[in-house]
């Protein structure tokens, strides 16, 4: 039978093997006029509402669904009229005034440059009340997490006497010292890969996603020395020729490569899949998987279960009560860490300084609770802004990335506590500094107003006794501060709020303070606009149709096979499919399904081109006769 060829279409001569399926109340628009907070007596009464139960917070006097484009202009035509304060005095008197410095950790916060008012912090007192009483209940072990019934606990990961019973803290505490004790092992060469007794392990795969990669992602790229003790790399996707690329990659030293399965529900498409990738790879290179494999999941997951019953080299428990994007802290983020020479222990007390900070009830002292402060004024508290986070430090790059997940994944909500329709959220991204500038800074400085930004300072250029002059007086790096500072004030001279958060160093005592800063500032903020920080119901509508897709290509496949075991085969347009899997009304979702499977040599076409569906008429290279009786 002749294939027509086409854009999707496959050459005859490439036939398949066989064909199988693969694996398996609304509110008016608002303003910040309008945001008009509620009136102080009001605050009080919800105030006092809210402090029976951490899950109830002030009802939101802010319109809910904010239209960004009406209420962003709105915003801008009032911040535009009052103006931000330009006089270099008073302004130098803001920036004192406000500026927030933790002296053990040599961190800094800058909010001088966003523009909220007196009023505005006097107003938004009483929420922070509300909002510094939750936390604290959280912190003591109440359900923060309503819908999964959950505790919230990363906190207690860096103090673990903060846990609310015994066994947690013990838990937590074997679980660090294990893990210390399993990387130190593997490091020194006392674990040593099967396959050459004499050699060490060299390398780490880690296989996760989301929460289970963006934390160790952005930390080996922060802190890992120039030449770890181990190098890592990530299988974060279920992308086959990105799989491929990592295993090619490390080519011969798959043989001394720890994989790490990094997955708190143990049942994660995207992990499961890179797992059996990996799998398959040391079967192909004759390597025995379990003595390379360590697992990191909550105990009786399927990952756990699997490793278990399969004798992994080591498995590592994350706990019910720490979410994958608040995981860093965990043996998520801490083994992968403390393998690539990294003191995780550092981590741990940079954070728990952190955290004590951010206890503090006195918004003023308390740096989450400013950023949260400027976040909500610079967003109005329906995200009507985005936050661009601007790290002038390459090694801080994926901060952004870390961030985007910790803040959209908790803010962006549909509902708030109340059960309120309320679609909050706010934007993150971003990159590095000055890389940036010869990007997309245009259009900041200049462009649509919708955003505000972070700049991450970092004030050690390199490491002591390197630096030298590459004209006269003037270093490298302080082009790169040259940059950062001029850029926030050509933003500011143009009305383009800011924050800047300044560290002495990259070490892993400021990354454990930022991330512990950060984890903060969305749980005060999320409780300021009353809602769920920490599930994602969202994600499960796209995982959901995505199981409906690969479950449709299951009948398809069987349809099409029933078709091409007859003699001669029998061709099928895309009606015929489609009614013959019963499905007439997922026709344009079976001519994507057909159009991927002939792009991968699973489906040929008889006639026609993909670009045209109705002259399409497929059928498959082989006929499966066991899959046609099963
Ligand atoms: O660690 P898991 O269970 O594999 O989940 C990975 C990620 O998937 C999500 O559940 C949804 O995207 C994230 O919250 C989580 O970090």
């Amino acid at each position: 039978m002749a294939s027509v060829s086409g854009i999707c279409s496959s050459s005859p001569s490439l036939k398949p093997k066989a064909a199988m399926p693969p694996g398996q109340s609304p509110s008016p628009p608002a303003r910040r006029d309008s945001v008009s907070f509620p009136s102080r007596s009001k605050l009080a009464a919800d105030h006092r509402a809210q402090s029976h139960s951490v899950t109830h917070s002030v009802a939101r006097e802010v319109p809910a669904d904010l239209s960004r484009a009406t209420g962003g202009a709105e915003m801008v035509a009032r911040k535009e009229k009052k103006g931000l304060e330009k006089d270099p005095r008073a302004l130098w008197k803001r920036y004192v005034d406000w500026l927030y410095q933790h002296k053990e950790l040599g961190l800094f916060l800058d909010v001088s440059r966003i523009g909220f008012t007196e009023e505005f912090v006097e107003e938004m007192e009483p929420r922070f009340e509300a909002t510094f009483k939750a936390m604290d209940e959280l912190e003591k072990g109440a359900i923060a997490n309503p819908d999964e019934g959950r505790m919230v606990g990363h906190y207690w990961l860096r103090k673990p006497e903060l846990a609310p019973k015994p066994i947690l803290k013990s838990q937590i505490e074997k679980t660090l010292d294990a893990l210390c004790s399993f990387a130190d092992d593997v490091v020194s060469g006392k674990i040593k890969p099967p396959s050459s007794p004499e050699g060490r392990f060299t390398q780490i795969l880690s296989v996760g996603i989301g929460g289970s990669a963006l934390g160790p992602q952005f930390v080996a790229e922060a802190l890992a020395p120039d030449n770890p003790p181990l190098k890592i790399r990530f299988i974060d996707n279920t992308d086959p020729a990105g799989i491929d690329h990592q295993i090619a990659q490390l080519g011969p030293e798959l043989a001394s490569t720890i994989v790490i399965v990094i997955s708190k529900s143990g049942g994660t498409p995207e992990t499961r899949n890179g797992l059996l990738e990996v799998q398959k790879a040391f079967r192909e290179a004759g390597l025995e998987f379990a003595k390379q494999g360590v697992a990191i999941t909550q105990e009786n997951s399927l990952l756990d279960n699997t490793a278990r019953i399969e004798g992994w080299l080591a498995r590592f428990p994350m706990f019910d009560w720490v979410g994958g994007r608040t995981s860093e802290m965990s043996a998520v983020g801490l083994l992968p860490a403390a393998l690539q020479g990294i003191n995780v222990r550092e981590m741990l007390a940079g954070a728990a300084l952190m955290d004590e900070a951010t206890r503090t009830t006195v918004v003023k002292n308390n740096p989450a609770a400013l950023l949260a402060l400027c976040w909500y004024w610079a967003s109005d508290g329906v995200g009507s802004k985005d936050m661009v986070i601007l790290p002038y430090k390459d090694s801080l790059l994926l901060f952004s990335r870390y961030l985007q997940q910790l803040v959209m994944e908790s803010l962006g909500k549909e509902f708030d506590l109340d059960g309120n329709k309320v679609n909050q959220g706010l934007t993150v991204y971003g990159n590095k500094g000055s890389t940036d500038q010869h990007a997309y800074i245009q259009q900041l400085r200049e462009g649509v107003h919708n955003f505000f930004v972070t700049f991450i300072e970092v004030l050690r250029d390199r490491p002591p006794g390197h630096d030298w002059e590459l004209e006269p007086g003037v270093t490298c790096g302080d082009y790169l501060f040259g940059m950062l500072q001029g850029t926030r004030s050509a933003l500011y001279a143009n009305n383009r709020e800011s924050i800047t958060v300044t560290v002495q160093e990259v070490t892993p005592r400021s990354v454990g303070a930022l991330i512990a800063l950060y984890e903060r500032a969305v749980g005060i903020y999320a409780s300021l606009v009353n809602i769920n920080a920490y599930h994602q119901p969202g994600v499960e509508a796209g995982k959901k149709a995505a199981a409906e897709v690969l479950a449709l290509q299951k009948r398809v496949l069987a349809v099409l096979n029933e078709a091409s075991c007859k003699e001669p085969v029998e061709p099928l347009t895309l009606e015929e499919v489609a009614e013959r899997c019963h499905a007439p009304e997922d026709i344009e979702m079976i001519h994507k399904i057909i159009a991927h499977m002939a792009a991968n040599d699973r489906a040929l076409m008889a006639e026609g081109i993909c670009g045209s569906p109705r002259s399409v008429k497929v059928y498959l290279g082989e006929c499966n006769i066991d899959e046609l009786y099963a």
